[in-house]
């Protein structure tokens, strides 16, 4: 069953905050897909990661895992022996409907879902750790002691996939991005409305960086290898990896 998103089709008298509630992980698969540019490529992508950066008995983190969407593709390409998938998210609608699209699909490796802050667990013998559109939704307070922890989890030769909405630091360009996002979205059959009131939701919720504060911060916590490998618009994905052989 599939749901089409029309959250924001009618006009919302009093418009909140965005939040991860039943309505949204009802619709999510659909909403994701029109709305996040490059969002299969990036699955797809982190499942090919997994298969190179996997380490056999580690563990890998799906952080914010909403559906389980990177955590199905983590555990298709997932080649190495005695590995854990630690899925974790705070909404208990998002970790619900996340079990049951799991259990649809057969697998040998085993999966931990996890209803938790992410800021609140324990990060330990890692070797793959993904926050796909997961950061923008932290307190920008609390992000770099959220990466030195996943840093410090990480066994050398360890790779962190961050995926994010970006700003960009000259304005032309990010008026021009978040238009271009705009058009995409409504090509993809969100109406005028509905992009404005996602819009609104939005604003004091999921607040962007800039990819050079995001390779700033991944630098001072100590990833030695960083940079951005896709780029859509003002979505993206980065790849962070800890020095050391992962063999
Ligand atoms: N502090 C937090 N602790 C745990 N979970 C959180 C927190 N804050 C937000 N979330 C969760 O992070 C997820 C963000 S969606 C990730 C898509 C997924 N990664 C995917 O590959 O399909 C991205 C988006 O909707 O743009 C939601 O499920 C929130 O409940
Ligand atoms: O829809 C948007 O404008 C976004 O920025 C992406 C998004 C996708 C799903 C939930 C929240 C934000």
């Amino acid at each position: 069953m599939q749901s089409k998103d029309h959250i924001f089709a009618a006009p919302i008298a009093q418009l909140g905050d965005f939040n991860f509630d039943q309505n949204v992980a009802n619709v999510f698969p659909d909403m994701i897909k029109r709305s996040v540019p490059g969002y299969s490529n990036i699955i797809a992508a982190i499942g090919m990661m997994t298969a190179r950066f996997a380490q056999p008995n580690s563990n890998l983190y799906d952080l914010g895992c909403s559906l389980g969407a990177a955590t199905q593709e983590m555990r298709r390409n997932l080649a190495q022996p005695n590995c854990t998938i630690v899925a974790v998210d705070n909404s208990s609608a998002m970790l619900e409907r996340a079990a049951s699209h799991l259990a649809t699909f057969k697998s040998e490796v085993p999966v931990t879902l996890t209803e938790a802050d992410i800021c609140d667990i324990d990060i330990e013998n890692a070797s793959v750790v993904v926050l796909n559109f997961t950061l923008q939704f932290i307190d920008p307070n609390q992000r770099q002691a959220l990466l030195q922890k996943i840093y410090q989890g990480l066994k050398p030769g360890g790779v962190l996939i961050l995926s994010e909405k970006f700003i960009s630091t000259n304005d032309t360009v990010n008026e021009l991005l978040i238009d271009l996002h705009h058009d995409f979205k409504r090509a993809n059959g969100y109406s005028e409305l509905e992009v404005s009131q996602k819009r609104t939701a939005l604003e004091n919720v999921l607040r962007p960086d800039t990819p050079e504060q995001h390779k700033a911060r991944l630098a001072r916590v100590g990833f030695e290898h960083i940079d951005m490998w896709f780029q859509c618009f003002n979505f993206g994905s980065m790849v962070a990896i800890k020095q050391g052989s992962n063999k």
